[in-house]
């Protein structure tokens, strides 16, 4: 296959060889009138053209940089857009000065005259998602090209494992940097720009725009970098490194998930500066998305522990827990680290069993969430039934605080906020489940839909 591709700024390999013979400039325009019309112009949600039938994929990256599979056909300037001459072309996209039909886009279009038999079908277009998951792929597997996306990439700041949030009506922005700008930072704090390289990859932009994140607090064993001071960096940058447990309901989603890998990944190479077989320094490769003993070349991989999470029903009613360090009046669904060697199922129904002291009838997974606090875990959702008759519930003090069935009606409203009380420790509480952004709020409120749902007349 030959590619038209964005390879995020790296060098072009050379085009498998096409008879150039083959075609002439006026089918090539022909066809770039052709495709701008069968691309739907949507930008940014198509980057990759693959033309069936020459050579590797691997063997194929020429760069159209920044340019989307609907800009090649949109942005084409008018001449190229065929004899035809009805797409008139703005020069917005295009690859190539007005007039001139870019060189991989010519060469795609010979391969494509060439294998013309075939349908329209056989051209895969790889979505934005796919070229940015392969971007971020490289980048973990190539450092040289990590150090390169940094130059163009941002940069969040930690401080111990505390963001750098700014304040803005009653929400937290997420403020990032330039290389520059964390270059000129760390050089008014004394502190060498070496220490860059201390930071994690932690995504991209479509655009193919790096995010890393950096911990100003932390001290890795590999570096000689002091922890800079808390208090001035955060009037230097105007804002606070505040625990992300506190400033949870002040982000949004997308913010959130991308301070949850940071912290987290952050925290796990805190935590695995040495080797547990030879006590030497181990070395982070420069995305972060692992460490090398460089005695004994042993890999260590960041890690998650897998968590079930399962709402129990009886069918009318569903089983929510507390345990003594949760707020007041909160109750969740039923959570637990799986043991080696388990399946989801198995521990699943074990946790049901110990905590709650009832066997199992019927489950179902739901969803997942990483979840960062205290250490990163794989939270897996389910739902699950009680086996009929078996109700009655044996808490297991050693691990919860309480367990009640609670009705739909009680549930509803707390999911509405719309306080229930509940008695506790001789006082009263109004009865709350956990927040959204909680997986355990997600499993709550489906059961609810699912209830409200089931509950309609036919
Ligand atoms: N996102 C969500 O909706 C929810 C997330 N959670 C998360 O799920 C996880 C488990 O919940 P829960 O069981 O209630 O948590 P707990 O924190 O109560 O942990 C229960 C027990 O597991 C032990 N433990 C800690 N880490 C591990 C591990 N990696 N493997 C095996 N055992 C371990 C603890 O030991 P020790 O004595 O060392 O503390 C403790 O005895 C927690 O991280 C919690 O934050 C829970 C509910 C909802």
């Amino acid at each position: 296959m030959l590619t038209i591709c964005d390879c995020g700024g790296q060098k072009p390999t050379p085009h498998p060889r096409v008879p150039l013979g083959l075609v002439s400039e006026h089918q090539v325009r022909k066809e770039l009138g052709k495709i701008n019309r069968a691309i739907p112009p949507r930008e940014g949600t198509f980057k990759k053209v693959l033309v069936p039938g020459a050579g590797t994929e691997a063997a194929a990256a020429p760069t159209v940089r920044g340019g989307t599979g609907a800009e090649v056909g949109r942005g084409a300037p008018s001449r190229a857009a065929g004899p035809a001459g009805q797409h008139e072309g703005t020069g917005r996209g295009a690859a190539s000065p007005a007039g001139k039909v870019p060189r991989d886009l010519t060469m795609s279009l010979y391969c494509r005259i060439a294998f013309r038999g075939k349908s329209f079908c056989c051209y895969r277009l790889l979505s934005t998602y796919v070229t940015k998951t392969r971007y971020l792929f490289e980048l973990k597997e190539d450092d040289d090209a990590c150090k390169k996306a940094q130059q163009t990439g941002t940069f969040y700041l930690f401080h111990s494992l505390a963001p750098l949030l700014q304040t803005s009506e009653h929400r937290y922005l997420v403020p990032r940097f330039s290389l520059s700008e964390l270059e000129r930072l760390l050089s008014k704090f004394g502190q060498n720009a070496q220490r860059i390289e201390d930071s994690v990859l932690i995504g991209c932009s479509e655009q193919h725009e790096a995010w890393f994140a950096l911990d100003l607090g932390l001290n890795s064993s590999s570096s000689t970098h002091a922890s800079l001071p808390k208090s001035e960096m955060e009037t230097e940058l105007k804002g606070s490194f505040i625990e992300l447990r506190k400033a949870l309901f002040q982000l949004n989603p997308v913010d959130s998930s991308l301070l949850f890998t940071a912290q987290s990944l952050l925290h796990w190479h805190d935590g695995h500066q040495f080797c547990s077989r030879s006590g030497q320094p181990t070395k982070k490769n420069m995305a972060g998305s692992k460490r090398v003993c460089p005695s004994n070349k042993i890999i260590y991989y960041p890690q998650m522990a897998p968590v079930v999470i399962t709402l129990v029903s009886d069918g009318t009613r569903c089983l929510l827990a507390r345990q003594s360090s949760f707020p007041k009046g909160l109750y969740s669904a039923l959570a637990g680290f799986c043991d080696m060697g388990e399946s989801v199922e198995e521990a699943v129904r074990r946790e049901v069993a110990e905590e709650v002291g009832l066997e199992l009838e019927r489950l179902q997974y739901s969803a997942s969430q990483h979840w960062p606090f205290p250490n990163s875990s794989l939270m897996i959702a389910c739902h699950a039934t009680v086996k009929p008759g078996q109700t009655e519930i044996q808490v297991n003090l050693r691990e919860l605080e309480a367990a009640a069935w609670f009705s739909y009606a009680e549930v509803a409203a707390a999911l509405k906020r719309k306080g229930t009380y509940i008695q506790q420790q001789n006082q009263s509480f109004p009865f709350s489940v956990p927040p959204k952004l909680a997986i355990a709020h997600q499993l709550i409120k489906e059961w609810v839909e699912k209830h409200a749902c089931s509950s309609l007349p036919d």
